[in-house]
């Protein structure tokens, strides 16, 4: 089967890898030259993905696996065409469909009778069949659910892990028409593996969802799951802190029947999937109280942070201040939506002065995202750690000099280590 996969990301190109990879032909398409260019030399543009260097090394020069920034030159030929480019939240929570319209027109400028699209990014319910299907139509002169079909298959997978995750999690879809689903369960048999999964009375494998809007609401409903459920951690977190409590001790004993599955509380809900994906189904029902007031505590933990330092410390006004990580969760390389970019603003408001540690960061990076790099070995007042790297468990007092009180947002720093006070959010 000939393949196209429109968007080379950090999902796009591992699933362009993983198709490659079953045997079939795969030209991905992005508009950035230098991705392309590097792809083409069996390198992966960005790091953190296992097995990805070692499928572009046997599959770029076995020519089952390349890359272009034509789609001319990938889109007429291809049977499929699984579309993979990020869709944005604005400033006032909407959604920003640009780079995905821009994608679709590309496409439908040339796409050619028989072809099965699918697209994998999360979106709000019912955007295929009122945004896309239309556009592709027009930009086509083709007609869908004769000429060419159009499905919602959402990724699930955690960029790290995406090989391992097409394995185990089922995939879930949703057609236009019931024909164009049951091409697109036939394609992703055809590409993916799964795993065994007893646990799963359907079984694992590819789900059809009976219609496109299913499957997108599925994909916002896990994820604003995530989002609620982190939001109450949080709750707990603050009241626990009030009363004296560990709330990591609670949510260990209220876990162990296995009814309750609260997440863990922490000092920010941050990448570019778990706080946008809520505003995405706010965007369908606006009514979601529950989802909005999640949504409003997670986004408060940073300030809660930084109060938290205050009272501990005292006056902040020219602390010197390190924030432990600028990766929104440990080991990404990733600062999409980052709790650190409202930590640092909350510690320059009380007048402290704020810096920024974080191994997988050269320091001129650090300074490109607006950050003041921070130097293990130099003195500081204070620390607050954002973001649970592992190598932040092998912390000790000779790395930060001085400090007087250390906020542990993840209760990530190992006890004894330091002689100051370390105050882990959702403990007294
Ligand atoms: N990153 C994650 O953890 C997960 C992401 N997803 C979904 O995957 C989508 C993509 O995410 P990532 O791969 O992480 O994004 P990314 O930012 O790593 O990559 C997106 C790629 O699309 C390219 N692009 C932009 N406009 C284009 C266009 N018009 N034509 C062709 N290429 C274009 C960019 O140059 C870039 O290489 C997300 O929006 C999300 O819906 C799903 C599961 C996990
Ligand atoms: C494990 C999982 O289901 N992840 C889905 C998720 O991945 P992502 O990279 O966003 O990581 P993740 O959810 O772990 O953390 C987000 C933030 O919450 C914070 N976080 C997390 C867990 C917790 O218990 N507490 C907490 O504060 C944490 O510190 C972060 O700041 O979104 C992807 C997506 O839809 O595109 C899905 O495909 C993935 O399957």
């Amino acid at each position: 089967m000939k393949i196209a996969v429109i968007g080379l990301g950090k999902i796009g190109l591992p699933l362009a890898a993983q198709f490659a990879n079953k045997g079939h032909t795969v030209v991905g398409v992005d508009i950035a030259p230098s991705t392309v260019a590097t792809i083409n030399e069996a390198v992966a543009p960005f790091p953190g993905e296992a097995q990805l260097g070692e499928y572009l090394t046997r599959l770029v020069p076995a020519g089952k696996l390349r890359a272009t920034t034509n789609y001319a030159d990938a889109i007429p030929e291809a049977d499929a065409v699984v579309v993979v480019v990020p869709l944005f939240v604005d400033n006032d929570g909407r959604p920003d469909f640009g780079w995905m319209d821009k994608a679709t027109a590309d496409l439908a400028a040339n796409l050619t009778k028989d072809t099965l699209v699918a697209y994998e990014t999360t979106l709000p319910v019912g955007t295929l069949r009122t945004r896309w299907k239309p556009q592709l139509e027009h930009g086509s002169g083709l007609i869908e659910g004769t000429d060419f079909h159009v499905v919602f298959s959402p990724e699930r997978v955690l960029t790290g892990r995406v090989f391992e995750d097409l394995r185990k999690y089922p995939k879930l879809l949703g057609g236009l028409s019931s024909e164009g689903a049951k091409r697109a369960v036939a394609f992703y048999e055809q590409v993916l593996d799964f795993d065994e999964r007893p646990d799963l009375e359907r079984g694992n494998g590819v789900w059809d969802l009976g219609s496109a809007e299913a499957a997108e609401m599925a994909k916002l409903a896990e994820t604003t799951y995530r989002d609620v459920n982190i939001g109450l951690a949080n709750q707990f977190a603050k009241f626990a802190e009030t009363a004296g409590i560990d709330v990591y001790q609670v949510i260990e004993a209220s876990n162990s029947q296995p009814y309750s599955h609260i997440h863990r509380p922490g000092i920010s809900v941050g990448g570019h999937c778990i706080p946008v994906y809520p505003r995405l189904y706010l965007s369908n029902d606006p009514d979601a109280t529950i989802v909005r007031a999640a949504r409003e505590a997670n986004t408060q933990m940073p300030a809660h942070a930084i109060a938290r330092l205050q009272v501990e410390y005292g006056d902040l006004t020219g602390a010197r201040v390190v924030v432990l990580g600028a990766a929104y969760r440990a080991g990404v390389k990733e600062t999409a939506f980052s709790g650190v970019f409202d930590l640092v603003r909350h510690l320059g408001e009380v007048g402290a002065i704020a810096s920024v540690h974080d191994p997988l960061y050269t320091q001129p990076e650090l300074t490109g995202l607006g950050l003041t790099p921070h130097t293990f070995g130099e003195s500081v007042d204070a620390a607050v750690l954002h973001t649970d790297h592992p190598e932040y468990r092998l912390l000790t007092r000779d790395d930060l000099p001085n400090v007087r009180q250390i906020i542990d947002g993840r209760a990530a720093i190992a006890a004894g280590k330091f002689e100051c006070p370390v105050h882990v959010i959702g403990t007294p």
